[in-house]
């Protein structure tokens, strides 16, 4: 199906949250724990602590002062001037069937549910090299939109980032018992790598899945939310549960790459993202990620070597086999991102493939949509 123009312009500024309705009370919701992101940079045992917790548990928690929201602002404008665009100037940009994540993702392009259903968002996909190497090309061009915030907002939102992830991550790697920078190694910052600064984009459709029941790919994402709509498929629960925006806090999320590495010690938990719930399901809906993801060259497998602990893990797990993919991280990601894209569609079972490591232990949870 071609993508058509109809979603591509909108005059709502995504940053203005007082316009907006409130989350509605009457929809299952899951709290998260709260981390203070000041006590964790002074390495506070306690909350170091709490982020073990919700690390091992979830694998999901809200991050609050983390000094990062005037730039998250700029972001959101830049994704609405970008969204705004006229679609032959996005589609220039188009990341294509080859399994890139870089640049612009037309609706209607990616499959969302394993009989073949397509899409409704529209994603803008900026690599941390090309932020990092501005105003030097590093992986690719981007439309004019992009290249005019580049220096006083991307490259900035990018930094501060990258500072508040691999935070989070010394913090992780100590408490794993890796040596010292173990984590941080495998995140240099000048390899290249999938790591990236996304700003997704829906139209109103009620009840409708804007990116279907999913793991995350990397090691940690960073998200800011204005509307509901994220969901958590919680250990042990039947049903999925919305993540409440709260101003001021973001929401943090591990991804596979950091289950496999760890044994299956940090979970990867199932999301996905619905239509938002209630008054809020009339408005077009942003949101904005930092993808931190491992160097390209990174051969993803637990490190049993280096900690006790991860090893005693894979000893005990009951599939050892799952923490030695024997892929790259570029492999993983690349096949993940080209699985899920229509034109590449070959049945529910290599689509399955795209969802990531945790649709294997729940099914349940990559069926037909339903809105909880
Ligand atoms: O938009 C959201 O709330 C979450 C987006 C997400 O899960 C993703 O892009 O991987
Ligand atoms: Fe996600």
């Amino acid at each position: 199906m071609a993508p058509t123009s109809t979603t591509t312009t909108t005059t709502v500024n995504p940053m203005d949250a007082t316009d907006l309705p409130p989350f509605p009370d009457d929809v299952p919701m899951h709290p998260l724990l709260v981390i203070d992101y000041a006590l964790i940079k002074e390495r506070n045992p306690e909350e170091t602590e709490r982020l073990w917790t919700a690390a091992t548990k979830l694998g999901f928690w809200y991050l609050k002062n983390h000094g990062v929201d005037e730039d998250v602002r700029g972001m959101f404008d830049m994704g609405a001037e970008t969204m705004a665009l006229p679609m032959e100037e996005k589609m220039k940009y188009e990341i294509g069937n080859e399994g890139l994540s870089f640049g612009y993702k037309a609706a209607g392009t990616n499959v969302i549910d394993p009989n073949g259903t397509l899409d409704n968002a529209q994603v803008l996909n900026v690599a941390k090299d090309d932020a990092l190497a501005w105003p030097a090309q590093a992986r690719r061009s981007y439309p004019s939109t992009v290249n005019a915030r580049m220096e006083r907002t991307i490259k900035p939102f990018v930094e501060r980032s990258l500072a508040v992830n691999n935070t989070l991550l010394d913090a992780l790697n100590d408490k794993l018992g890796l040596p010292r920078g173990t984590l941080a190694q495998l995140h240099p910052r000048e390899e290249y790598s999938a790591s990236e600064a996304r700003v997704l984009f829906s139209p109103p459709v009620v009840s409708r899945q804007v990116i279907s029941a999913h793991t995350d790919f990397g090691s940690l994402s960073f998200l800011h939310n204005r509307l509901g709509g994220l969901q958590v498929l919680v250990p042990g629960a039947e049903s999925w549960q919305y993540v409440k925006p709260i101003p001021g806090h973001a929401i943090c999320n591990l991804g596979d790459a950091m289950a496999i590495l760890s044994g299956g010690i940090l979970r990867s938990n199932l999301h996905r993202v619905m239509n938002p719930p209630g008054l809020q399901s009339a408005h077009y809906r942003f949101s904005l990620v930092y993808f931190t993801r491992p160097g390209n060259s990174v051969v993803l497998r637990a490190f049993t070597d280096s900690s006790p602990l991860i090893a005693d893990a894979v000893m005990r797990a009951p599939d050892p086999t799952k923490y030695e993919t024997g892929m790259t991280a570029f492999e993983w990601f690349t096949m993940r991102v080209k699985n899920q894209r229509m034109a590449n569609y070959k049945g529910p079972e290599k689509w399955l493939a795209s969802r990531g490591t945790e649709h294997m232990h729940t099914q349940v949870a990559v069926g037909p949509s339903s809105v909880y």
